[in-house]
């Protein structure tokens, strides 16, 4: 792929689950070197594309590129691919009876050859990319929620992904620790050049980092552009969202939709 083409796209895509369509006509370019954005209130369909994005999930129609390809079906491909995916799920997933630097470790001794010396020092390395080379062997029960995302999001990178995802990543954090993550996603991006996917319910914390942002609801997109066109749009769909209010444009759970699938 040439180096200034989008990193993802995705182009008219439709996700089912459960015989029902959660997005539909999702289009979107997330070029290399970006932040972007996909915010939401919660069951509008963020984790279903994520869910594309990795190939957990086919398109019921349109497609989904990653790294300049479509996303592929076979199992040993979709590792592949996975491979060069950062993926910060929502929690830590971190194994409680591990240290911080073996929980780093994990990912490089499943998919590198590599000597414990090295793994080691690449560790540290990841450790010190997100400030926390001194908790190396600490336990996450010793850690507190903002370090402990924070040693999630060092093992997600342990092994040099080109695209991070982070799913929700600020769930459970207080204000200072959310404003200390967002601000590391950024560095992190812009200082090891990746391409950064976040997924969120948190608009506040998140836009004054981001370069692009969607808002998906209602089963598509109803809003696409940069943080201050978000900020600045009178879309009802977005003031509903930007100001949390439960009733508006917006349909949550409770209210039955039309459905393509069934
Ligand atoms: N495996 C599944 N089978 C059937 N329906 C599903 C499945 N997973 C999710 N859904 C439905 O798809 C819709 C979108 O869910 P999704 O988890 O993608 O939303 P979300 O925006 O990530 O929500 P949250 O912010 O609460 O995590 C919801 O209505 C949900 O009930």
């Amino acid at each position: 792929m040439t180096n200034d083409a989008p990193i993802v796209r995705l182009s008219h895509l439709r996700l089912d689950r459960g015989g029902r369509t959660v997005l539909r006509d999702i289009s979107l370019e997330v070029p290399r070197g970006s932040i972007v954005a996909v915010l939401g209130p919660s069951g509008s369909g963020k984790s279903t594309l994520l869910a594309a994005l990795t190939g957990e999930l086919e398109p019921a129609a349109g497609s989904v590129e990653v790294f300049g390809q479509a996303v592929p079906q076979g199992r040993r491909a979709l590792l592949e691919l996975r491979k060069g995916i950062g993926v910060l799920l929502q929690g830590n997933g971190l194994l409680t009876d591990l240290t911080a630097a073996e929980n780093v470790a994990l990912p490089l001794r499943a998919h590198t050859h590599l000597p414990d010396a090295v793994i080691r020092q690449l560790v540290l390395m990841k450790l010190h990319a997100v400030g926390l080379r001194a908790v190396a062997d600490s336990y996450p029960r010793e850690l507190s929620g903002g370090m402990a995302r924070r040693v999630a999001l060092a093992r997600a990178l342990a092994l040099d992904p080109p695209l991070m995802i982070y799913d929700e990543p600020l769930t459970g954090l207080d204000p200072i620790a959310s404003g200390v993550v967002m601000e590391l996603v950024r560095r992190l991006n812009d200082t090891l050049g990746l391409t950064s996917i976040v997924v969120t319910h948190h608009v506040h914390e998140t836009l004054p980092v981001a370069d692009h942002a969607i808002v998906i609801a209602n089963g598509g997109i109803v809003f696409s552009g940069t943080p201050a066109q978000l900020e600045a749009s009178d879309d009802p769909f977005v003031r509903q969202f930007l100001n949390g209010e439960p009733d508006g444009p917006i349909a949550f759970d409770a209210a039955p939709r039309p459905t393509e699938a069934a």
